[in-house]
């Protein structure tokens, strides 16, 4: 697999105006970070705005967190594919049948296939609100169980907290992928996330990827945010 992959951060641009979105990515090198479009931006700007992005040089998550009957997941994953996004997701909830689905039909791609992984429990939840939900299980325990069914049906890896990231690397090996948001650098607002670390701890408890959104867009100069934070990781 992979030599140790110095670009950890995937920037969240969650932004509702794409002039500022890409006034901020045009501040950024494509060797300092790669990029998430999730929900909103791709909501508000489609496909167009993920293919801007890729042709400007940066690597892409393509963040749309796919859960429905296989058929249709895997299809949406060809779509991303075609995109030439770097990485794209599905809920782990949707289950091992349409995991392996929207991993089989990214077969033809060869080695310029997208990194598909899988969301196990989202970072903003907590203990009580799986219980909400009916699952008895600890946040651990439920991401553990999720993540093993992600990697029996043949995915590069979870979302998951970095939280789990050492029990997860214990289990499933270094090679299976660790991508984790609910990153927080000391002092920064957690706002709605529950499961939090700061980046250093993250990378060090087995983290191969940190999405950060907020803490560095929000801030007055997310570009030196940026900096600082690769900088803490020994980049
Ligand atoms: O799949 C994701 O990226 C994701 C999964 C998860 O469990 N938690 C989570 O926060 N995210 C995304 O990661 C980003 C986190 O942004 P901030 O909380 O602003 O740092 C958002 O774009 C979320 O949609």
């Amino acid at each position: 697999m992979n030599a140790v992959d110095s670009k950890k951060v995937l920037i969240a641009l969650d932004y509702d105006n794409k002039a500022k979105a890409l006034a901020f990515v045009q501040q950024l090198s494509p060797d300092s970070c790669r990029l998430k479009v999730g929900k909103e931006m791709f909501t508000h700007f489609g496909p167009e705005f993920v293919k801007q992005l890729v042709e400007l040089g940066f690597d892409v998550f393509l963040d749309l967190k796919f859960h429905d009957i296989p058929n249709t997941v895997a299809k949406a994953v060809k779509a991303a594919a075609d995109l030439g996004v770097w990485m794209v997701n599905v809920h782990a909830s949707g289950g091992v049948e349409m995991m392996q689905k929207a991993k089989e039909i990214l077969a033809p791609y060869g080695d310029k296939a997208p990194l598909l992984i899988a969301v196990t429990v989202l970072t903003s939840m907590d203990e009580m609100q799986l219980k909400q939900l009916g699952i008895e299980k600890k946040p651990q325990e439920q991401v553990l169980y999720l993540a093993e069914l992600t990697k029996q049906a043949g995915l590069d890896g979870v979302v998951c907290s970095a939280q789990e990231a050492q029990v997860l690397k214990q289990h499933l090996g270094a090679d299976f992928k660790l991508v984790t948001p609910g990153i927080r650098p000391a002092g920064s607002d957690a706002g709605d996330q529950k499961r939090i670390m700061t980046p250093k701890q993250a990378i060090d408890s087995g983290s191969d990827y940190l999405v950060i959104g907020r803490p560095i867009t929000q801030a007055e100069d997310p570009v030196a945010v940026l900096k600082a934070i690769n900088e803490s990781l020994g980049d």
